[in-house]
């Protein structure tokens, strides 16, 4: 049997995995002192350091040979050139047209054949944008009681949420023009902790929905449309209201008047969508310069993206990593560690970013996958992370690679405190890869005068394996056109993995039969409802449910 390209690079990745001492790290560095100079890239302004890793010269080209058999570059300039990438969907893929300018001539595919002008779109949408946050930031538009607006609530939940969530937290500064507020869970609790902080006659309510049906967030936004009325009657909450989506019908339903409603277009994925329409919370919350800045700096790496050779690409850099930790390794799961704590939704961000796309099974063809896929993203700003989970990484049974995200200039004057910040992560990663010996925790316990037996007794405790893999993003300051780098550069990672991996990175399809169910369920646990076929357990939960709240079942 002839293996295709594709088959022959992964067996050569499992090959490899497969060597003796595959996956130590401490050895490399033994063997080549240079190690640290021969595995980091610089690009974008962000060093990536891939030192700590097990890869080698041998492994890296293995890797870069299962790009190219995967066609990681024809597929990225298919998505680029607007053809339909996301094909379960049937859709063309653009979000890096919502951050260049209209002469980057960006078209996106119709499913129905011919193309549509996807950056003449972007740049009204734009226009409009920058025109209202202006007209609001500078008093143009007032609130039905004739105040200026100071805080603006962003309904929205998935990527309607944690991308403008995670850029604002990271941009925010005391000087910025509005308070952003984010408004995602249907739980009633997150209205209830914001609301007492909102004065209606000054709250913009900007409901972020792509489809405009989403059951959280239409819950959510008629209970603050319900909120705004109370207060300012009905025209006048109509004065408080805007909509961030693609589907007019809807939100003209919903009573937001069309010149309200900025809208994006379906090759813009709800995780993708920060820089859309869907970011008008970043420009009102921090600024309408902050938000071109962001776009610039993912501009940026969107033109790396396009250009830089395999070799040097740091999204592809980033996707082979994985690859090789969930693959050739298996390790299943990833962690990412922002030593920044204006990052600290980061990792939230990158959740849904990496697991919605790359939690997949079968290939683009529908074929069961021959490989795992996404792993498990999880993670918290340092230094709060190495004082919850980070033992495991440590000491657990199993590695999980690490991204630490490192930088070097802080935007505060407390240069002890972010020294303390850097040297702990710095620390962190060291601590992975070098772990600690039988030898160094028996001197350092007979230096502090622990008694042998005391030794004996501890030592298997307090030894670390070490040889633990991490990646470190090194950038030189955090800012928006920084921020606009580091997540264009998790997307095209993305991007690239769902190539390696032959998968749909753009769909969803594992989100809706969670939905269905609740909305079956719904009517299950109102007062007069009846519990409907289910398995034992979610009947008897049910039951009990409507038992606590005191309803006949
Ligand atoms: O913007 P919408 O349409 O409300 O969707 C919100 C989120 O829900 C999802 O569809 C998942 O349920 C995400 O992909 C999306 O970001």
């Amino acid at each position: 049997m002839t293996l295709s390209a594709r088959e022959t690079a992964w067996a050569r990745i499992h090959l490899l995995a497969r060597q003796p001492g595959a996956g130590s790290i401490r050895p490399l560095f033994d063997a080549d002192p240079e190690r640290f100079e021969r595995f980091h890239r610089k690009a974008c302004g962000i060093l990536l350091d891939m030192s700590k890793t097990s890869i080698d010269s041998e492994i890296l080209a293995a890797l870069l040979e299962l790009a190219q058999a995967s066609q990681v570059t024809a597929r990225r300039d298919a998505m680029a050139a607007g053809q339909i990438v996301n094909q379960t969907e049937q859709r063309a893929v653009l979000h890096m047209a919502l951050r260049a300018p209209r002469s980057a001539g960006f078209r996106a595919a119709l499913p129905e054949g011919g193309y549509e002008d996807a950056s003449a779109s972007v740049e009204e949408t734009l226009e409009r944008m920058r025109q209202f946050t202006r007209a609001i930031h500078t008093g143009d538009i007032r609130g039905a009681t004739g105040e200026t607006f100071t805080d603006v609530i962003n309904i929205g939940i998935g990527g309607s949420d944690l991308g403008p969530f995670m850029a604002s937290r990271a941009l925010w500064t005391v000087r910025s023009p509005m308070r952003p507020l984010y408004l995602a869970n249907a739980d009633a609790h997150n209205w209830e902790a914001i609301r007492p902080r909102l004065n209606p006659h000054r709250t913009l309510m900007l409901v972020a929905s792509k489809t405009f049906t989403t059951a959280e967030t239409m819950a959510n936004a008629r209970v603050v449309r319900g909120w705004l009325e109370r207060n300012l009657g009905e025209a006048g909450a109509r004065r408080h209201m805007a909509a961030l989506s693609t589907n007019h019908e809807a939100t003209s339903a919903f009573g937001i008047m069309p010149d309200r409603v900025f809208g994006f277009h379906d090759w813009v994925g709800g995780r993708f969508s920060l820089w859309s329409a869907i970011g008008l919370s970043i420009a009102l919350g921090c600024g309408w310069d902050e938000f071109s800045q962001l776009l610039a700096g993912a501009r940026s790496m969107d033109e790396h993206f396009l250009t830089a050779p395999p070799e040097q690409n740091l999204p592809l850099l980033l996707a082979l990593i994985t690859a090789w930790h969930v693959n050739g390794l298996g390790l299943k799961a990833h962690a990412i560690l922002p030593y920044d704590h204006r990052l600290s939704r980061f990792p939230a961000h990158l959740q849904q970013l990496e697991m919605e796309s790359l939690g997949k099974r079968v290939t683009l063809a529908g074929e069961p996958v021959r490989h795992d896929t996404g792993p498990v993203i999880f993670g918290e700003p340092g230094t709060n992370a190495q004082h919850s989970f980070m033992q495991l990484l440590h000491q657990g049974t199993t590695p999980v690679p690490a991204d630490f995200v490192l930088v070097a200039n802080p935007n505060h004057p407390y240069a002890d405190n972010h020294r303390l910040l850097l040297a702990n992560g710095l620390a962190q990663a060291e601590a992975l890869l070098r772990g600690r010996t039988e030898a160094e925790v028996t001197a350092e316990m007979r230096k502090a005068g622990t008694p042998p037996e005391e030794i004996a007794r501890l030592l298997p405790h307090r030894l670390f394996p070490g040889d633990r893999p991490s990646t470190t993003l090194l950038l030189d300051r955090l800012d928006a056109y920084t921020l606009g780098q580091l997540v264009a550069l998790y997307e095209h990672k993305v991007f690239c993995l769902g190539a390696l991996w032959d998968i749909d990175a753009f769909d969803q399809w594992g989100v809706e039969l969670g939905k269905q169910l609740a909305k079956s369920i719904l009517p299950e646990l109102e007062p007069a409802g009846r519990v409907g076929e289910h398995d034992p357990s979610t009947a008897g939960l049910i039951a009990r449910i409507r038992d606590m709240q005191g309803n006949p079942n």
